[in-house]
């Protein structure tokens, strides 16, 4: 695996999950490649008046289910390869919740924390003007991603809505709730993960009252430590950029939430039986339940072996490298996939986009029991592929999603009918 690169890495995947279907042709040489990226170099003004230009993408990978769908990201190691690769990905996740998308995932290379909020505005509109005629409400919708946020969704939004001449809220989601966003977006990722541990507790063979590990303290791992200390599990280490935190009695999510506001969870360590970890001894703390919810490759060859949870939740994308997944397979660890694990984030967002299309705002209630009916089904349905074919769950995930690519697919017609 090693040399090979990232995007050569996801078609593995695709070729593995392929060997379980009886596929047409078709299907692989649609899915092999991506269907459309589109690059530009954006050119903004700074404020000191010079200009300054950032090489932008945006991919929609394939869009036979429906209108592609995927985040921007801001990131100063940004490439085209990336970027289509988390197309790849989005592809599959949109087809594992069933959500009547294909995927799609944008960029621009750049480091955000140097720019000034103003410029950050500019570019975002830049990124409109370059893209709008991409994007649209029925054929590519994006959304927040890594260093980017519901505010520059906001401006996107209102960019897009100067160019057409009218409001389009349905082009974007991951808006501010003032301007069309949906309610329960906020901790979507993470409530969507809990739904499913929830509803799988028995099955994965998790105490009612399980140790937790969280890696990684943002919007995904601190919704994810209060919703599981809500219904009685303890959070015994939490990690951060910064460093770690361990107490086997259980750290309360809400100061680890405050401590972290002000810089960092490792400012909890001498409190309340608290006591400071490295960072890289987090996935060996003796748990139930480990949740990845930093970045990807975080758990590797070399630390795999020290996991004592019996599973594990993949809240981050593509948090395990090729070489822990074998290991943890070995080892008898069973990994909910981030293609259904965190898809909690995408579910909302079509949520959204349906309440814009509806010019109609739904309670939270109705997000959150739409959200738990879609994760329990469709982690339903995957346990039950993995337990009939002796899959793991993320084998049986990606089986699962290439059979409704699949079917969308020969829906237009196969050799077989063109030839007969
Ligand atoms: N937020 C969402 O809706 C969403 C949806 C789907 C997937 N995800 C994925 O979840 C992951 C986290 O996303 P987020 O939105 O919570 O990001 P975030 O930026 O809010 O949080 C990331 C956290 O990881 C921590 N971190 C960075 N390096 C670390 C390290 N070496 N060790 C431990 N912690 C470290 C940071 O301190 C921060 O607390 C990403 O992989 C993202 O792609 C998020």
């Amino acid at each position: 695996m090693q040399g090979m690169n990232i995007f050569d890495q996801a078609l593995m995947r695709l070729d593995d999950a392929a060997k379980y279907l009886d596929l047409d042709a078709d299907v692989l040489e649609k899915l092999k490649y991506p269907r459309e990226t589109t690059k530009v170099r954006l050119m903004i003004r700074m404020d000191d008046g010079s200009r300054k230009s950032f090489m932008a993408w945006r991919c929609r990978y394939d869009d036979t289910r429906g209108p592609t769908k995927g985040g921007i990201r801001f990131h100063p190691e940004a490439t085209a390869e990336e970027v289509e690769t988390l197309a790849f990905w989005m592809t599959f996740k949109c087809a594992v919740m069933d959500l009547p998308y294909g995927g799609g995932k944008g960029a621009v290379r750049v480091d955000p924390r140097t720019l000034s909020k103003t410029e950050l505005e500019r570019l975002s509109r830049a990124y409109i003007q370059a893209f709008a005629k991409v994007i649209g409400p029925n054929r590519d919708i994006p959304a927040p991603d890594v260093y980017t946020n519901s505010m520059v969704m906001g401006w996107m939004a209102d960019e897009y809505a100067s160019i057409q001449g009218e409001p389009a809220p349905a082009v974007i989601t991951g808006k501010p709730m003032a301007l069309g966003g949906s309610l329960g977006r906020d901790d979507a990722t993470a409530r969507g993960g809990y739904y499913l541990v929830r509803h799988l507790t028995r099955r994965l063979g998790l105490p009612t009252q399980a140790r937790v590990a969280v890696q990684g303290f943002g919007n995904a791992g601190q919704h994810i430590a209060r919703l599981l200390a809500e219904d009685g599990h303890r959070i015994v280490a939490i990690s951060d950029s910064r460093g770690a935190v361990h107490c086997p009695d259980g750290i309360d999510p809400r100061s680890a939430i405050r401590a972290k506001r002000e810089g960092s969870v490792t400012a909890l360590a001498g409190s309340a039986g608290i006591s400071a970890l490295a960072s890289e001894d987090l996935v060996a703390v003796d748990c139930d339940l480990l949740v990845p919810a930093a970045l990807e490759d975080m758990i590797h060859e070399g630390n795999a072996s020290r996991i004592k949870a019996s599973a594990v939740l993949e809240l981050a994308n593509g948090p395990l490298t090729p070489e822990a997944d074998a290991i943890l397979e070995r080892r008898g660890i069973t990994v909910l996939p981030d293609i259904l694990a965190n898809a909690g984030g995408v579910t909302v967002s079509y949520f959204e986009w349906v309440q814009n299309r509806q010019g109609y705002y739904w309670p939270i209630d109705d997000v959150h029991a739409r959200l738990q009916t879609a994760m329990e089904r469709e982690g339903d349905a995957i346990w039950r592929l993995a337990r009939e074919r002796g899959l793991t769950l993320r084998r049986a995930a990606y089986v699962h999603a290439l059979a409704r690519l699949a079917s969308a697919i020969e829906a237009h017609g196969t050799q077989q009918f063109f030839t007969s």
